[in-house]
Parts: structure tokens; C-alpha cells; sequence
């Protein structure tokens, strides 16, 4: 495990988040930990765990971060992180909760071989469930959730109150903000040059940013400014998380599909697939059947307008953004690095033009792409109309394709660990 000794600086808590523990119950939890005057000599005896998983809408992923507290008076540093992750999403198992909460317990098995037996009970676990348990009944979601705090209850780990549940969608874009400009070191020292992030998941998508001018403020609707601290600094970011408008539900919308009722043999068509195709897709515990236009039209220009009406006046437009570059991650790098716009290791760095560009090779060219995915040229048709149409970026935009930094995953993972760890009164 690479050491990237990242101080943790995240101190203070929203007061949106529902995290903050009593000062007592903090002191408690520090004293049991490092009792006074046995004082953690070795790096060994000092290295703490925080397991976080995160429940997708197309997998269930989990994070075992590692820190060290080298001396008493300074801050735990990040040394690394495990991570692993299966698919699909716990949403799939909406009718088979148990079977759903197996998952997770395969992955937890995963963290009792990392973490030392000595540390399970001072570790703590944490799921957060995001757009697909947000899409499912109440009923059908919180059966996931009592079966997965059951597998928690079972394992050695210290499951604290509220471990498991539906993440507020503002919370996972503050929180994938924090851990980007964390990890690039934005948030330590002077000269802070915090960076916007881009989140596109299956079924919703994030946009994140710290405005710089008092114009976005007043133009921006009340609910999507929220307001943290970080030392202190007040940090007011815009961010808002919209449901439905992750790549798999922008397609299942761009079918025609989304939120309805699907009749069985029910066939639904499109000019962004390949003509021929006739095929069947499993989504969130449903079948749907899609195909092509078999006489219709195909290729980039008719599938753009398709896309267009899922996304067309349907987000907010800061106009700072424009100008500004962002960090895009999730399915904006699956797709950019399946299409060798980048690196599928390194990343990289692209206009928004390029995934228009992209999107008009695979979609004017569909039976050749055809093997890869048969929906390659409706995912970068949507990417390219909901940065530009849906957004309101420019053409040239610059996006900065990120999967790790310092080798920690760039999710709203890392941020979250550091409420929870917050909460436990285990970083201050
Ligand atoms: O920690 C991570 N590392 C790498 N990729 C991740 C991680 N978390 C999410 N992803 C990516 O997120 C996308 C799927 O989104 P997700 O299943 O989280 O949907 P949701 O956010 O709408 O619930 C995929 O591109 C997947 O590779
Ligand atoms: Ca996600």
C-alpha cells in the first residue's frame, strides 16, 4: 500500500450532517484509544482504520482507509487505502434483500483479513446507499438496509449509530469535493486554488464548486449553496446532485423508459444504437428490451437531438462555470478512457470538445464500435449534451479525468470517512 501521508484537515462538521457526537462521548472515545500516558511509540501501535462502503446504483464498493497518528499533538495522516468492489448495486437485489447484504458481507470478509483483530473493535463501518436505493420504494430500500446493519452487527467492527443508510445527494457532491481538494492538497495552507468536480454515476450526477464571485451567489437557488467549516475558513460551495441523470438512467430516459410502467416484451428504440440491434438490459431489478431504428435514422445528429430532450432546460447554469476548469470523474472517465481519449491508468487532461468529437466517430460509425458497447455512442452523446446544453459549458472547457490521486480513489468515500472519523472523536 502506497503511503501518500496526506494530515487529515477536514476538523469541523457541516451543521447539515447529521455526525457531530457529544463532546463527552468524543473525549471517551479518544481516552479509550489512546490512553493517557501511553502515549503510541511505534508507527504500528498509532495506526487506525475507518471502513466506508459506498452502495452504487451499478456496484457496491468498499473503502478500508489506514491512518497514522505519528505523535499525539500532531494530525493523523491518510497512509493508504484498500479498496474493492462488486457489481451489481444492491438496487438488484430490491426483491432478495439477503442475497443483496451478501455482497456486502464478501467485502467485509475482505477487511477482516486488513485490519489487525486487535483494531475490529475500534474500527468503524459505514454504508451510504446513493441514487439507485434513492430510486427504490422506501419499503424495498430500507429491507437492504435492515439486512446489511444485520451483517454489520455480526462483524467485529464498531458499527456506530446511523451506519447504514441513503446518502443525501447534496452531501456526495460536498464530500467528493472535499476528497479531490484534500487529496491535491487544496485545502492545507495558503493560496487555497480549490477545484470544482464532476460526478457522473448510473442514476445521478453531481456538480460541485466553490464560487469565487458574489454575482453566482445571488444567482443561484437557496438549495443548492451549502455552507461548512474547514479551520477557520467558511466554505459556501454550490452543489447539487440530479436524480435520474446518471448515465444508465439518461438512458433508460433517452429510451423513453425512465419511470415508466414497462409492459412485458415491451421494445423501445433508439437512433444513438445500432441499427440491428435488438437486445435486452437488466437496470435497477427491471428487464427492458431496446434496439435500434431499423428503418429510421442513426448517427450523431438525430441522436443528439434525442439526448437533448432529456437534459434541455432541465439543470440550472451558473455562468462562472464557464470559464472555469473542473475535475470529472466516475463514468466521465470510464467513458473517455474506453474511447482512448485518455489513459485508462494515468487520466488525463480534455476539452469538453472532445467528447463531442468522440461522440460523432462511435455514433457515425456505430457497427464498428458496435463490439465494445452497443450503447458507446448514446453515453457519449449524452456526456457531450449534458456538459454543454445541460451545464452550459464551453467547447473548450477544460476537464481534468481523474481516478486516484496519491493512490486514493477520488470519492466521496475519503470525505466521508473523515465526518465519521470526526463524529468518533478519532481526528480533531
Ligand atoms: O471509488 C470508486 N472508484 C472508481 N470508480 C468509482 C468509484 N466509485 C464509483 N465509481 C464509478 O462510478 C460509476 C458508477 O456510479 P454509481 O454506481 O456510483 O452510481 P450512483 O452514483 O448514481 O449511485 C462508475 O463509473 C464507477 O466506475
Ligand atoms: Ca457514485
Amino acid at each position: 500500500m502506497a503511503s501518500s501521508r496526506l494530515p487529515i484537515l477536514i476538523a469541523l462538521a457541516f451543521s447539515s450532517l447529521p455526525f457531530v457526537l457529544s463532546h463527552s462521548n468524543r473525549v471517551m472515545w479518544f481516552q479509550d484509544f489512546f490512553p493517557p500516558n501511553v502515549c503510541p511509540i511505534n508507527a504500528k501501535a498509532n495506526t487506525f482504520y475507518g471502513i466506508m462502503f459506498d452502495a452504487g446504483s451499478t456496484g457496491t464498493r468498499i473503502h478500508i482507509y489506514t491512518f497514522v497518528q505519528k505523535s499525539p499533538e500532531n494530525l493523523p495522516e491518510l497512509e493508504g487505502e484498500i479498496f474493492e468492489s462488486v457489481k451489481p448495486g444492491l438496487s438488484a437485489y430490491a426483491d432478495q434483500p439477503e442475497k443483496g447484504a451478501e455482497t456486502v458481507k464478501k467485502l467485509l470478509d475482505m477487511a477482516i483479513d486488513a485490519v489487525p483483530p486487535h483494531l475490529w473493535k475500534k474500527t468503524p463501518v459505514v454504508l451510504k446507499a446513493t441514487a439507485g436505493l434513492r430510486l427504490l420504494s422506501e419499503e424495498k430500500a430500507q429491507a437492504l438496509l435492515s439486512e446489511v446493519k444485520e451483517v454489520f452487527e455480526e462483524s467485529p467492527f464498531l458499527v456506530p449509530e446511523d451506519s447504514v443508510g441513503i446518502m443525501d445527494g447534496s452531501h456526495e457532491g460536498i464530500l467528493a469535493w472535499i476528497t479531490v481538494n484534500f487529496l491535491t492538497g487544496q485545502l492545507s495552507g495558503q493560496n487555497q486554488q480549490t477545484v470544482g468536480t464532476l460526478d457522473l454515476g448510473g442514476a445521478s450526477t453531481q456538480i460541485t464548486f466553490l464560487p469565487r464571485f458574489e454575482e453566482t451567489l445571488k444567482e443561484t437557488p437557496g438549495d443548492f449553496l451549502t455552507s461548512f467549516e474547514m479551520f477557520n475558513s467558511t466554505y459556501k460551495l454550490y452543489t447539487h446532485s440530479y436524480l435520474g441523470f446518471g448515465l444508465k438512467a439518461a438512458r433508460l430516459a433517452t429510451l423513453g423508459a425512465l419511470n415508466m410502467e414497462v409492459v412485458d416484451g415491451q421494445m423501445f428504440h433508439s437512433s444513438c444504437l445500432p441499427r440491428q440491434l435488438e437486445a435486452e438490459w437488466h437496470f435497477g431489478g427491471v428487464k427492458y428490451r431496446y434496439g435500434g431504428n431499423k428503418e429510421g435514422e442513426t448517427g450523431f445528429k438525430p441522436c443528439y437531438l434525442e439526448v437533448l430532450k432529456v437534459v434541455k432546460g432541465k439543470l440550472h447554469q451558473p455562468d462562472e462555470i464557464r470559464g472555469s476548469s473542473f475535475y470529472a470523474f466516475s463514468y466521465y472517465y470510464d467513458r473517455a478512457a474506453d474511447t482512448n481519449l485518455i489513459d485508462y491508468e494515468q487520466g488525463g487532461v480534455l476539452e469538453v470538445r472532445d467528447f463531442e468529437r468522440k461522440a460523432k466517430e462511435v455514433c457515425d460509425n456505430m457497427e464498428r464500435y458496435n463490439s465494445a458497447s452497443p450503447f458507446l455512442c448514446m453515453d457519449l452523446t449524452y456526456i457531450t449534451a449534458l456538459l454543454k446544453e445541460g451545464f452550459g459549458f464551453r467547447d473548450n472547457t477544460v476537464l481534468q479525468l481523474t481516478k486516484k490521486v496519491n493512490n486514493i480513489e477520488t470519492s466521496w468515500t475519503l470525505g466521508a470517512t473523515f465526518y465519521l472519523l470526526q463524529s468518533l472523536g478519532m481526528t480533531y
